[in-house]
């Protein structure tokens, strides 16, 4: 840029502040600009002689702020407090400032400004920092101040009309730099500070572009915004369960009953995802076109170098009925049924290459057995096809991933979050894989619940045999309709399953079983 500094100041206002940008070497003197109001001017100076700039030090804006030894930064951050400010005042919306100095020494600190936008400082302005930064002598700043009042038309007003809104990070020096940029963003007439605490950078922006969006703007809403564009996982007391959840935009099933609007993702489907992810690698190892779609040669999964892949999905009587169907039928997969209890299904799922287990509730796992997972080791590196040798790695990470001692509802979160990315699925198009039957689970007390004996399965009742007999009939009267009882291992109590088509069958069904229990196995207390 040509020209001297005299020169360039006495460009019309018109003109691009960036030509300013080049004066940052020279400090501004002139005296033709418009003077702000005598009191503003006072407080301005007042507050201005308590933050000297420190001598032999230049400062430069840089790619997105201020940043040296904390001690040589108040003069620094007081004077980005009254830009602030008068960059609120000319936008006439809220603005940030940041004091941070990132991943770089403790000592070291910062300053940026953020735009009301919540982007950074608006680059015409970055000109205005470093001479406002530098100005030598109060006399001096107080010039370079009027000289941004007039050439962005600034109002200053006597209401509260320019917000600033400050963060820091947790640096030592952070709570002293606020306080110095609070001095400077007040000391412009019209303009007030907000003091946000502790925040990251990325959450002072979004806390600014909210807070000019009109929409609830604290670091709280900040955390509900990110969680609440998430669907949700649960884990239970001792996290050895996993369910997820979502609320859905609007509610479809027609159900008139109590109101629920949300769609649960149970043991069963995870042990379904899971189930789809696996064959689809086997697949790929055995070089099958076969699609998870078709049930006919999805059947057996055999793999050359290897043989046949035994895999299977093992649940218990109260997996619904609509995921056992999925399984068996898109997924093509057997489907493997044990006593309620994880010890028994983690025993059964181990006689497999890989078993997946799952209870309905959300305890469940995959174990690999050693061979196979040996087998895949070696296919990871060995395979001619890089295709066979990427599906190999794939379930050699699901082998070190998941918790193979016991169901982990930690372990269990990131494999379900691996799936669903690998898939490039929603968590609704996830719940969409098949829909849960209508059921209802109930409990009966009973005098004595070991007089219920069930079949090893533990959807029938060996004895009392008119027990079974009377919920048979009654399981005809519902279509679709499937129900069993059995004494529960944790509870003094016998638990009561049914499913229909409909949720008012399913809850009619399990009320009659529940009295059918009551009354032929010794029910106490008020008849269900
Ligand atoms: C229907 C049901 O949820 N039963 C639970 C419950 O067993 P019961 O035997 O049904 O009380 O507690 C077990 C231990 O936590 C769990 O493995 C099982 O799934
Ligand atoms: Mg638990």
């Amino acid at each position: 840029m040509q020209g001297s500094l005299a020169q360039r100041i006495s460009l019309p206002a018109c003109c691009h502040p960036l030509l300013i940008h080049t004066a940052r070497d020279c400090w501004y003197t002139s005296a033709a600009l418009e003077m702000m109001e005598l009191e503003d001017k006072d407080l301005l100076r007042k507050q201005a002689a308590l933050f000297p700039l420190p001598k032999g030090v230049k400062f430069s804006y840089g790619t997105a702020g201020f940043r040296t030894d904390a001690a040589l930064l108040p003069s620094t951050v007081f004077r980005m407090g009254v830009l602030a400010a008068l960059r609120s005042l000319c936008t006439k919306r809220a603005t940030g400032l940041m004091i941070t100095a990132s991943h770089n020494p403790v000592h070291e600190n910062g300053v940026k400004l953020a735009d009301p936008s919540g982007g950074m400082l608006n680059v015409a302005w970055e000109p205005y920092s470093d001479m406002l930064a530098n100005a030598p002598d109060v006399e001096n700043f107080l010039q370079i101040v009027e000289h941004i009042v007039k050439r962005e038309n600034i109002q200053s007003g006597n209401a509260a009309s320019g917000e600033v809104l400050l963060a820091r990070d947790t640096r030592p020096s952070g709570e002293a730099l606020v306080s110095a940029a609070r001095q400077g963003v007040e000391a412009v007439r019209g303009t007030v500070a907000h003091d946000m605490g502790v925040l990251t950078t990325p959450q002072l922006h979004w806390v600014v572009r909210s807070f000019n969006n009109g929409v609830p703007a604290s670091e709280s809403d900040y955390f509900h915004q990110l969680s609440d564009s998430f669907r949700c996982a649960s884990i239970d007391g001792d996290a050895d369960r996993l369910v997820y959840f979502y609320i859905p935009e609007k509610h479809e099933d027609g159900y008139s009953g109590p109101v629920c609007t949300l769609h649960l993702l149970d043991g069963d489907k995870i042990a379904a995802i899971f189930g789809l992810f696996i064959i689809g690698q086997l697949h790929i190892l055995a070089g099958s076109k076969s699609s998870v779609s078709d049930a006919t040669t999805a059947h057996k999964a055999v793999v050359p170098g290897y043989g046949e892949v035994k895999f299977a999905v093992v649940q218990t009587a109260y997996a619904n009925g609509a995921s056992t169907n999925y399984i068996k039928q898109v997924l093509g997969l057997e489907v493997a049924t044990t006593p309620t209890g994880v010890k028994h299904l983690h025993k059964k799922a181990e006689q497999y290459d890989i078993g997946i287990y799952f209870e309905a509730n959300g305890h469940g796992t995959i174990l690999f057995n050693e061979i196979f997972s040996q087998w895949l080791q070696d296919a990871s590196v060995q395979q001619k096809e890089a295709e066979h040798r990427q599906a190999a790695k794939r379930l050699v990470a699901v082998n070190e991933m998941v918790n193979q001692a016991v169901g982990d509802a930690l372990s269990g979160i990131l494999m379900v979050e691996v799936v669903l990315r690998y898939q490039g699925w929603s968590v609704e198009q996830w719940d969409s894989m098949y829909k849960d039957l209508p059921s209802r689970q109930l409990k009966v007390k009973v005098k004595d619940r070991a007089v219920i004996i069930t079949t090893p399965d533990e959807t029938r009742v060996a004895s009392p045999s008119s027990l079974q007999e009377a919920i048979d009939t009654e399981v005809g009267k519902y279509k679709g309709g499937r129900a069993f009882v059995r004494p529960s291992g944790t509870e003094d109590v016998v638990r009561v399953y049914a499913e229909a088509s409909s949720q008012q069958s399913a809850d009619a069904l399990a009320q009659a079983v529940c009295v059918l229990v009551y009354h032929l196995a010794g029910g106490v207390g008020p008849e269900p």
